[in-house]
């Protein structure tokens, strides 16, 4: 049941025919996304290996998303766990297609968990720069910290703080900055149950008064130049057109950025914010005060759900006046790969030539038996609570190393000098994702095992049995 007041406010801003179209898009099916990880490989050979498994069609405005067919269990393949696609809302897809980050650049993703947008994000940096990936609630950071790892991101800095926590470390920092913002999730009302339980115009007033202190903290972190997205999953004018007003109001070096709409997307109306604002609010107190509407609000973009395959979203592209400047910052205070040992008999043993020079030219933390290889141009950590400071290579144990699963689904077979390749369709596969050894040939040692070609773990080979390595944690029940 749609709440009362949320359907008056809707018929009211669509007009009572439209309103009649968006209603019945909540009986009308629900398109399922999932976006490959350029990550892992060519999009060409996933689309043909894939072709038997999904049925899958291009979402317009996400350049690696799918729609995938009602029929299909793409969570539930091992495709899944070698993190070779993320599953994700298709009108989740458009925020960090308009990012558009770039290799080398310094990116945040400030409200980050479950990682759709950082691991989309993660994909257009192709390994390179920095990526910091926050979120503020720990048990959801932990997810993030999950799906970065699934998905083989190298150069992702995990943190669970507050917004201006990470202010406080960082300061102005970053070239781009994601604020996919927590909301009233009017958005979701036809998928998530629980989102229309929590509604009520008190919780829209609430999650705007946040989004302002959250766009506040992700202003003072961006670089002159910059490029911030702003979006959330709902409808509410306070927390679309609302927030982007109130914002744009005390920031005059901050514009709304014209970008391309794809079919089925409409403009942000300046109109809506100023008849359909909750007026007792904080912002409006006197309800004949003047609202700060911005200038251009047709250039942030709605998706709805009657007028395109997704569901609801909002979307804003600005940017910061100004050209980004060098800054003199505090760097973490790194190991070089002369002081690995224990990594270098493992390199050698293991790894084929690119890797070794990867290695060679890299930067180490260690965090008690942990050996971590942290992006270029890691900020300095302490004070800040990190779940993952870039890509976790192993344990040191006493003379020797193990790998570890991150680093496992961040290989390509070539790689590694010992690979064990399991078919998709053989049951050997779900054998080893559910924790058990197989019978297996091959050198002794360390094979990377992959599914169809891409890196699903680690397993050690002693004369024919292959001991298993894949976690304990992340072991199948469902098959
Ligand atoms: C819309 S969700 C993010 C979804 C994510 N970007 C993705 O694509 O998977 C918003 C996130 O903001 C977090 N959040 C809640 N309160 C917050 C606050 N005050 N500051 C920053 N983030 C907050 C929530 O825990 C939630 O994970």
């Amino acid at each position: 049941m749609l709440p009362l007041a949320f359907c008056e406010r809707m018929r009211r801003m669509l007009g009572q025919a439209e309103y009649e179209a968006f209603l019945k898009s909540y009986d009308e099916n629900k398109y399922q996304g999932l976006r490959f990880n350029i990550g892992k490989g060519k999009q060409e050979d996933f689309l043909a290996l894939a072709e038997d498994a999904f049925s899958l069609e291009k979402i317009p405005w996400a350049e690696h998303g799918f729609y995938y067919g009602a029929e299909a269990a793409p969570g539930k393949h091992a495709y899944h766990e070698a993190g070779v696609y993320y599953i994700q809302e298709p009108s989740a897809m458009a925020p960090a297609a308009y990012l558009q980050a770039r290799p080398g650049e310094r990116v945040l993703d400030l409200c980050a968990a479950p990682g759709g947008k950082t691991t989309q994000i993660a994909a257009q940096m192709r390994g390179e720069g920095l990526l910091v990936t926050n979120e503020i609630h720990p048990a959801r950071a932990r997810i993030l910290s999950e799906n970065v790892e699934r998905m083989g991101v190298r150069n992702a800095l995990v943190t669970n703080a507050a917004p201006a926590d990470l202010r406080r470390h960082f300061g102005m920092f970053f070239h781009r900055i994601m604020v996919d913002a927590p909301c009233s999730g009017e958005g979701m009302f036809r998928k998530q149950e629980m989102a229309v339980d929590e509604w009520s115009l008190e919780n829209v007033r609430t999650c705007a008064a946040r989004q302002d202190e959250i766009l506040e903290e992700a202003y003072a972190m961006l670089l002159p130049g910059g490029r911030m997205v702003y979006s959330t999953c709902t409808f509410a004018p306070d927390e679309n057109e609302g927030s982007i007003s109130r914002f744009l109001a005390i920031h005059s070096d901050m514009h709304l950025v014209e970008v391309p709409k794809y079919e089925g997307m409409s403009p942000g109306r300046a109109d809506w914010y100023e008849d359909f604002a909750i007026r007792e609010s904080a912002f409006a107190p006197d309800p004949e005060e003047v609202l700060p509407v911005a200038e251009h609000l047709e250039r942030s973009i709605r998706l709805w759900p009657h007028l395109l395959h997704g569901e609801g979203h909002f979307v804003a592209v600005m940017e910061k006046d100004g050209a980004c400047p060098l800054i003199d910052y505090k760097w973490e205070k790194t190991a070089t790969y002369k002081e690995q040992k224990e990594l270098q008999k493992f390199a050698k043993d293991c790894l084929a030539k690119d890797w070794m020079e990867t290695l060679a030219q890299g930067q180490y933390l260690t965090f008690g038996e942990q050996l971590y290889l942290v992006p270029k141009d890691m900020p300095a950590l302490k004070g800040l609570k990190v779940l993952r400071p870039g890509l976790h290579l192993g344990t040191l144990k006493k003379n020797r190393f193990e790998p570890s699963h991150a680093w496992a689904l961040t290989l390509y077979k070539e790689d590694v000098r010992h690979v064990t390749d399991l078919s998709s369709k053989d049951e050997t596969v779900y054998a080893y994702l559910r924790g058990e050894t197989f019978t297996a040939d091959g050198e002794p040692g360390w094979h990377l095992i992959t599914v169809d070609g891409y890196a699903l773990g680690w397993g050690k080979l002693t004369g024919t049995t292959m001991k298993n390595h894949y976690p304990k944690g992340l072991r199948i029940t469902y098959k």
